[in-house]
């Protein structure tokens, strides 16, 4: 089988991936876990809700067929597949993965956002929407400020909702610094990036709500 499940950022995906993984192995099935891009900059699967195992980055280009039979010739059994973050896939990867579960019987758990920045869905998530024998929209509803379920997630530039640059951009939805910002905006006097989760109409406004401030105040802007 073939599982897509999906949601906005900060939404559990990767808490979840971690569970079903430790539920699979517990019953003594071996799986591989993998992912592309994981915020912490690293090969790993990071939950923020503090736990992390150790994963195998996918490049670009790999051939996840051909990553699979290295295993069978190390003599290793893989039962099941996790991939975190499979928005970043290729459509190529999304297929593959298809085949590994018809042609050999694998158990894949794919775990992603469904659309970008824009709004727009990822080409590897669009993949696994076409193919997936189940799709499952992640069940811990993040709210936008305003209260209502958070589906879209914005590009957040120095306090500015982005609406053009590169589809893949590794942040957080707490800020960081950019060093490197000639990507996001043509004049790079940036100091922070990061996501937030929006409904579609404080999305389609741009409107961040109000913004947090220390000591538990409010300020609205
Ligand atoms: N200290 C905490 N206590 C309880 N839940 C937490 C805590 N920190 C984070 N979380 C939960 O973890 C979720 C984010 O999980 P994570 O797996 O990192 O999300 P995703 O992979 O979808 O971005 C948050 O929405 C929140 O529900
Ligand atoms: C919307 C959007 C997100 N990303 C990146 C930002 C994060 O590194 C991941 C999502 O991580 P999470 O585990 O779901 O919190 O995707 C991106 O590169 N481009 C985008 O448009």
């Amino acid at each position: 089988m073939l599982r897509f499940r999906y949601g906005p950022m900060d939404c559990g995906k990767s808490t979840l991936a971690l569970q079903i993984n430790h539920n699979h192995a517990r019953q003594g099935r071996r799986g591989l876990l993998l992912v592309r891009h994981d915020r912490s900059g690293a090969p790993r699967i990071t939950s923020r809700i503090g736990i992390a195992r150790q994963a195998v980055e996918v490049g670009a280009e790999a051939d996840l067929r051909q990553l699979i039979r290295e295993y069978w010739v190390a003599g290793e059994q893989v039962d099941y597949l996790i991939v975190d973050e499979a928005q970043f896939l290729s459509p190529q990867q999304a297929e593959q993965l298809a085949e590994l579960a018809d042609e050999v019987g694998i158990d894949v758990y794919c775990f992603g956002i469904a659309t970008d920045f824009r709004g727009e869905l990822f080409p590897g998530a669009r993949r696994l929407f076409e193919l997936a024998d189940e799709l499952q929209p992640v069940q811990v509803e993040v709210l936008c400020w305003c209260g209502a379920p958070g589906r879209f997630n914005a590009r957040v530039l120095d306090g500015e909702v982005l609406r053009e640059g590169d589809t893949v951009v590794v942040a957080d939805t707490s800020p960081s610094v950019v060093e490197d910002a000639t990507s996001l905006q043509p004049d790079p006097e940036i100091t922070t990036l990061r996501y937030q989760v929006l409904c579609r109409r404080h999305f389609r406004l741009g409107d961040l709500g109000p913004v947090a401030v220390p000591h538990g105040q409010l300020r609205l802007g």
